[in-house]
């Protein structure tokens, strides 16, 4: 059932410039000690399952689906970036403007906030949608957080598909225009696709056709999940 996938052809040959870690992540880091990391897994080791994929390559719907099949605590890295980004505040502008130019938000927000969504939740089972979307991501969520996903899922799906499903779909985000879309494009294959090879090097990754029905897809998606034993 396992499928080890091979390097997926690199996206880009910088990804080494990729893999730079600003000065206030590393401070972040040296202080993820092992009393903070213990905050999540000392108690227990909950199965983690990123979810990778482009822009409108139906991560989102995807999750909702697995989660109710087989009970998984669905965590959007998205969901809770818009979240902070509806206060008033410094940090919510800056998320804004960062959604809003289809960037990446920095590692320690990010990190944080999937770190306070686990320790609230008393799920064992959790799926990370739509992080890591950059090396830096990773590291930084491997160091603070302390632990590495047990599977990784990505959806793979063509841009132009991608672009009429964003465009279609309707949720009032500040993101979903063609300008962005455009963007967003860009950023997930210099940054994003580089986590993906990491992980199908190291066997975590299982890649899916995104294409066609949600019901046809989730048949896919349904079939690995109902292999596992988390
Ligand atoms: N297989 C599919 N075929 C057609 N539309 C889809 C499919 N999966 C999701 N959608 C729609 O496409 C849009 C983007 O899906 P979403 O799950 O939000 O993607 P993502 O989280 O990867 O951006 C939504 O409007 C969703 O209803
Ligand atoms: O870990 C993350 C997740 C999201 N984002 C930002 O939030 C936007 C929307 O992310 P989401 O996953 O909701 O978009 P989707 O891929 O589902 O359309 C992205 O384009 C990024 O600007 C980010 O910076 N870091
Ligand atoms: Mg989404």
């Amino acid at each position: 059932m396992w499928r080890r996938l091979g390097f997926l052809s690199p996206a880009i040959s910088s990804s080494k410039r990729q893999n730079r870690i600003p000065e206030s992540l590393k401070l972040v880091m040296l202080f993820a000690t092992d009393a903070v990391k213990d905050d999540i897994t000392a108690s227990r080791r909950p199965f983690i399952t990123f979810v990778l994929g482009g822009p409108g390559s139906g991560k989102g719907t995807q999750c909702a689906r697995i989660a109710s099949a087989f009970g998984f605590a669905h965590l959007s890295a998205g969901d809770l970036l818009r979240e902070e980004m509806s206060c008033d505040s410094k940090k919510g502008k800056l998320i804004r403007d960062i959604i809003m130019e289809g960037k990446i938000v920095p590692s320690e927000i990010t990190v944080h906030l999937i770190k306070e969504a686990i320790m609230s939740s008393s799920a064992d089972r959790f799926l990370i949608d739509g992080f890591p979307r950059s090396e830096e991501n990773r590291i930084a969520f491997e160091t603070i957080i302390g632990v590495e996903p047990n599977l990784v899922l990505f959806f793979d799906c063509p841009e132009e598909e991608m672009v009429k499903r964003v465009l279609g779909r309707n949720q009032g985000r500040i993101d979903d225009n063609i300008e962005t879309i455009k963007k967003r494009l860009k950023v997930f294959e210099m940054l994003n696709l580089p986590v993906i090879n990491y992980y199908s090097a190291k066997g975590k990754l299982y890649k899916i056709n995104a294409t066609g029905t949600v019901d046809e897809i989730f048949e896919k998606v349904r079939h690995l999940f109902g292999s596992l034993r988390p």
